[in-house]
């Protein structure tokens, strides 16, 4: 496998969907109390959600990327140079209001507390405009990543028709979204989805702990005909579930700096696994250590080759379930 950064025109085309975009503001201390008064020792304001990562990643792997989504026009100048910065196409929608900002209180312990605000509030003619833009990007393009919440204004229920639509024009579709989305999301059987074991809990409806549970789960998602189902499951690394049956991955220990990226970290690796057209081992081990490696800065961003060379050495792949991946140990 070459880990090397190289544009290569012959790879199909990606967009990465990003319906509700958001700044993050990261603040560094060594110990976050609720209810009192907490002295933040370092801070950054970046552009982020999923699908923006997704597609930052991507771009500096060396993808063709396109992003697309509901973008508020209040606050879009950070995106926009973010998206010249990396030479992502930007094919977003803009909406009236400020995207959101969303809190990531990071902990010295690497406990990170997430505080997720809600978003723009859409209108009917916003998501009408995000369909047509959607579908106008399908003619030239071939692999879509929906990547994260729905903003107030954009049901469940037409995520989940977009992606219905776009497999029946037989795009491939990667998912990866929480709660009703997710759920919705799910019906339309997308080609990959890549839930976190809560994600996976949540969806089940009671919380997932033995590997058999979590593997059961996973199982009844590709019975409904989803062709890839990739749990993460944090410092434990990886369950991958497709036609030919499971393999997982352990990575190593990393100094942890912040998680947050982690998972559409993940994502990008697994898309660009397939762009390449990797084997199963080697997206599944490319796409951990780049997500392993993710969690030792803020925010998303792929290292060099040598660092990433040296931490895909490092990954763990196998056929049979590693021990610590009982999510309760
Ligand atoms: N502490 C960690 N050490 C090493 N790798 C990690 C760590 N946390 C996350 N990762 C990597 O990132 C992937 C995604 O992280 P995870 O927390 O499961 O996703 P999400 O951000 O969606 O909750 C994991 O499967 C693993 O490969
Ligand atoms: O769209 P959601 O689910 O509200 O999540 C948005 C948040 O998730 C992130 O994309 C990080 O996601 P991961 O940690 O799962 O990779 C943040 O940048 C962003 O603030």
């Amino acid at each position: 496998m070459n880990t090397q950064v190289t544009r290569n025109d012959t790879q199909p085309k990606v967009v990465a969907v990003n319906l509700n975009p958001a700044l993050d503001l990261t603040g560094s201390l060594s110990v976050l109390e609720a209810g009192t008064v907490n002295l933040v020792e370092r801070g950054s304001l970046h552009p982020a959600g999923k699908g923006v990562n997704v597609a930052r990643v991507l771009a500096e792997l060396g993808a063709a990327v396109t992003v697309t989504g509901l973008l508020g026009t209040e606050n879009q100048d950070p995106f926009c140079e973010l998206f010249s910065q990396y030479g992502i196409e930007d094919a977003f929608v803009r909406v009236q209001g400020a995207s959101r900002i969303n809190v990531k209180l990071v902990e010295a312990s690497g406990r990170v507390s997430d505080i997720n605000f809600p978003g723009v509030t859409v209108s009917q003619d916003d998501v009408a405009a995000m369909e047509n833009k959607l579908f106008e990007l399908a003619e030239q393009h071939e692999v879509f990543v929906i990547a994260g919440s729905l903003p107030a204004g954009l049901s469940p229920q037409v995520c989940a028709d977009w992606i219905k639509r776009l497999k029946e024009q037989g795009k491939k579709v990667l998912f990866d979204s929480s709660n009703q989305a997710l759920k919705a999301g799910l019906t339309a059987s997308p080609w990959l989805v890549k839930p976190n074991d809560e994600e996976l809990s949540a969806w089940c409806g009671k919380t997932l702990e033995t590997p058999a549970e979590l593997k059961s789960a996973a199982e009844t998602l590709y019975r409904q005909d989803i062709a890839n189902v990739v749990v993460s499951l944090g410092e434990k690394g990886v369950m991958w579930l497709d036609e030919s049956g499971w393999l997982y991955s352990q990575p190593p220990g990393m100094e942890v700096v912040s998680t947050v990226g982690a998972g559409d970290t993940l994502v990008a690796g697994l898309c660009w696994g397939y762009l390449n057209q990797w084997n199963k081992q080697e997206t599944l081990a490319f796409a951990t250590a780049l997500s392993a490696l993710a969690v030792t800065q803020i925010g998303v961003g792929v290292p060099d080759a040598g660092l990433l060379n040296q931490t895909l050495e490092s990954v763990q792949i196998s056929n049979q379930q590693p021990v610590g991946q009982n999510v309760n140990c």
